[in-house]
């Protein structure tokens, strides 16, 4: 496995697997690797010929006040897990090489960023596309492996790949969870073991919505008052949002179908997480 953090090492790379007619798996991430991630790799392993990881904390996507500074780094565990996953290649760009000084350039979707984390978090979207932008053009992938935890990145992502005419196909992945029904994220480090517990309400609440749903409640209202009332009875938690939106458009719903995505977003303490399911899966 190699450790390429030169943009242009990483593109000449590129540009000679392609070159010799070998595909190009390409999982990006921002490193603190869990099994979430170890599911995008092994399906990108199975996928390309060359399988190139990055793992790059983008500023641009990260608010005034967020998490940017305490995101959890560690190269060197995150270098034997994706070894482990049969990684080809670690692209690590250093940020200044990323976006050096004059760097002016960005890209925007604009509809399906507005609600959800868009509306939370102002300028997020606008940070991921022009960095998954950018690492596409470095990259040069045939496939890209994006996690379904990240609904509304994913969908995202799509529509400027389509939009942007971009000849890469888009792989979504189920949401891995521990046993316990909890969403893996890097994000669960910052959790103390009560808080942990806490955070719970949120896969709970979506299974509780789901069997509402699967017992033929349609009314999204009643639907919403089940997940609020699941996520209140924990002490600890603050809803961002609470929302039932069309999976494809993210349009809002006010009755729901099998193609409604329940999204949320509640903070535990200060660590805030994000879950997701379409009331018709599984
Ligand atoms: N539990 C999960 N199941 C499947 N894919 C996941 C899961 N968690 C993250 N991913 C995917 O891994 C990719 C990289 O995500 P990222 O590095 O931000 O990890 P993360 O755990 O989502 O971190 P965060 O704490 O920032 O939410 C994204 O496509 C994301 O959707
Ligand atoms: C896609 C991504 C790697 C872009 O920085 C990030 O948003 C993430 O980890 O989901
Ligand atoms: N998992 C998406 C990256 C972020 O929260 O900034």
């Amino acid at each position: 496995m190699q450790i390429i953090e030169s943009v242009a090492a990483m593109q000449q790379l590129s540009f000679a697997t392609r070159r010799s007619g070998r595909t190009i798996a390409f999982v990006p991430t921002m490193g603190f690797l869990h099994d979430g991630h170890g599911s995008l790799l092994r399906e990108g392993r199975r996928r390309g010929d060359l399988l190139v990881l990055s793992i790059f904390v983008n500023p641009t996507q990260f608010g005034v006040g967020e998490d940017f500074e305490a995101y959890p780094r560690d190269l060197a565990r995150d270098r034997a897990v994706a070894e482990a996953a049969g990684v080809d290649v670690i692209f690590a760009p250093r940020a200044g090489e990323m976006y050096p000084a004059g760097y002016q350039t960005y890209v925007d979707v604009e509809r399906l960023t507005l609600p959800l984390c868009g509306a939370s978090r102002p300028g997020h979207f606008r940070g991921v596309t022009t960095v998954v932008s950018k690492l596409f053009n470095i990259v040069q992938p045939d496939v890209a492996l994006f996690g379904s935890k990240d609904y509304q990145q994913l969908a995202v992502i799509r529509r400027m790949v389509a939009d942007l005419n971009m000849p890469i196909e888009v792989v979504g992945m189920p949401i891995v969870r521990e046993a316990d029904g909890l969403a893996l994220s890097s994000r669960n480090a910052y959790l103390s073991s009560s808080q942990r517990q806490a955070a719970l309400c949120l896969s709970r609440s979506l299974r509780a919505a789901k069997e509402l749903y699967g017992a033929g409640e349609r009314n999204v209202a009643t639907l919403r008052e089940r997940v609020t009332a699941i996520v209140a009875a924990e002490l600890s938690a603050t809803v961002d949002y609470i929302e039932f939106r069309n999976g494809h458009s993210l349009e809002e719903v006010v009755v729901a179908d099998d193609q409604t995505l329940l999204a949320l977003a509640v903070k535990i303490g200060t660590t805030r997480l994000i879950d997701n399911c379409l009331l018709g899966e599984g």
